[in-house]
């Protein structure tokens, strides 16, 4: 029986999944934690992946493997190959004002609308979370770093590079799915546009990745297995959950994320959806909020609660005029990285733990809700959302769901749905077939419930009180 592992080096975690190559069977796993922070040193990432392999049994029988991974941290490393500072995570704010420098240099040069002109050159506008605003950062406050950056990868390349030896910077390679995060990469053609790059980078032209095919392989590990191009986080649990026309994929990790496999690429001159690549040869416009499974984390920490009665707390509460505005971290999408939460609608009889917790689930959905109007209002179709990530672990999430996004939540058991695209994309490659092998899909459960748009009324006018909140 071929084996193959797929990685998940997320932010606040790595998971390693051995699976069966041909029937997808889950055969072991593994995990370790990540540090918290915005910006880490590369090798951290390597330590969890150890000590995840290790307690994954180890990677010696496997035949292939490839790595997802949080999108567009920047890794900038040296002509020798050493990382020349910490990688700046998609969750790190302090390049808000370079993306906002990018749009306007952008307009200038074009004449017109500037986040347009990042639309339609490469289908992503800069903000914090775009590497391209990252290295216009680093060259504006660490020049000497800047200097020093040979060539500039992204932590699913990182890792697949040491995973092979990390013989030369000529071996650093990455998939359209996630270089169409970058800001320098253009999910509809297909090309680097390091004119872009340069233009971010005031001048420098460091190397970057080779960019393989969807089922490329990229080397070996040291014990023989191929390696395959790996992808970004969210191509690589759509690859997972074989997203289809229709299918609206959310995810409730550290991120919100709310995306669509779809045959045309965006170009939202707003920036609120990204036009990103799948890891199939497909596009996947994104909508991606800074704000969600730590939304319920910081509530249960601040009602003393764990998170099952969290949950339940807000299931036994009903909606009456609270509304949590979910933006603890800044915000990315609205754009707003200096504003912070919110609490309103405070009355003696809302003023409780169970409304507390139903208004902390219900805006963590609002927002999510939120972008998949985005999504729609760029051609998307959206009939059904198909809801993973940490977050779906709680019960009132997946109740609430169906209520504010207004479709019919499907939730997948309970898993890890990016290592385990990886793991598919492994076979993938193993394979050598045009097409990724069928894997049985995991059980799940529908949820269903009549539309309740007075709760997002009321927090959109909420949310729109927070403009220009600063959390600092
Ligand atoms: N039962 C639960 N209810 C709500 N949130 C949960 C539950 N279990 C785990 N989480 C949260 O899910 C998050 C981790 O989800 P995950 O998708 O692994 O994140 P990431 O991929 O960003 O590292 C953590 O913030 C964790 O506290
Ligand atoms: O920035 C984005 C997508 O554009 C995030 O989705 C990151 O890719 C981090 O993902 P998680 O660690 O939350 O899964």
């Amino acid at each position: 029986m071929a084996l193959v592992a797929g990685i998940d080096s997320s932010t606040q975690s790595c998971k390693v999944y051995v699976r069966d190559a041909e029937s997808g069977e889950l055969v072991r796993q593994g995990r370790a934690g990540h540090p918290d922070g915005t910006e880490i040193d590369p090798q951290r990432w390597k330590d969890a992946l150890d000590e995840a392999v290790a307690d994954a049994g180890g990677l010696d029988d496997v035949d292939a493997v490839s790595v997802g991974a949080q999108q567009h941290g920047m890794v900038c490393l040296d002509d020798a190959g050493a990382v020349v500072r910490k990688a700046l995570l998609w969750n790190d704010t302090r390049s808000a004002q370079a993306a906002d420098d990018l749009i306007a240099e952008l307009g200038e040069q074009t004449g017109g609308d500037g986040g347009q002109a990042w639309a339609d050159a490469v289908g992503v506008v800069p903000l914090a979370s775009i590497t391209v605003a990252k290295l216009r950062w680093l060259a504006d406050h660490e020049p000497d770093n800047a200097d020093r950056t040979a060539a500039v990868c992204l932590p699913h390349d990182w890792i697949g590079w040491q995973l092979g030896g990390a013989s030369g910077l000529d071996a650093l390679a990455t998939d359209r799915g996630d270089a169409s995060g970058t800001g320098y990469f253009s999910a509809a053609s297909g090309e680097y546009r390091t004119d872009l790059l340069q233009l971010g980078f005031r001048g420098r032209n460091p190397m970057l990745p080779r960019v393989a095919a969807p089922n490329e392989a990229i080397g070996h590990t040291s014990s023989g297995a191929l390696i395959g191009p790996g992808t970004g986080d969210n191509a690589a649990a759509a690859l997972a959950l074989d997203a289809q026309p229709g299918d609206v994929v959310v995810s409730v990790g550290t991120s919100g994320v709310v995306s669509a496999v779809t045959s045309v690429a965006a170009a939202d001159g707003s920036g609120l959806v990204a036009g990103f690549a799948d890891a199939t040869g497909r596009q996947l416009p994104l909508v991606c909020t800074l704000n969600a499974a730590r939304v319920l984390d910081a509530t249960a920490r601040l009602l003393g609660v764990d998170h099952d009665e969290l949950s339940r707390l807000a299931l036994s509460t009903a909606s009456e005029g609270l509304v949590l505005v979910p933006y603890l971290e800044g915000e990315r999408t609205p754009n707003r990285p200096d504003a912070s939460g919110a609490i309103h609608g405070l009355r003696l009889h809302n003023s409780t733990p169970g409304h507390l917790a139903r208004a902390a689930i219900e805006g963590l959905l609002c927002g999510l809700a939120d972008g998949i109007d985005h999504l729609r209002a760029q051609g998307v179709e959206a009939k059904r959302v198909l809801l993973i990530g940490g977050g779906a672990k709680s019960a009132a999430l997946r109740e609430l769901a169906p209520a504010i996004l207004g479709v019919p939540v499907i939730v997948p058991e309970p898993g890890e749905y990016v290592a385990d695209g990886a793991a598919r994309q492994a076979a993938w490659t193993l394979a050598g077939t045009s097409e990724p092998p069928t894997w049985a899909q995991a059980a799940s459960k529908t949820y269903e419930a009549d539309s309740t748009p007075a709760v997002r009324e009321r927090y959109a006018e909420v949310r729109d009180l927070t403009e220009g909140t600063n959390a600092m």
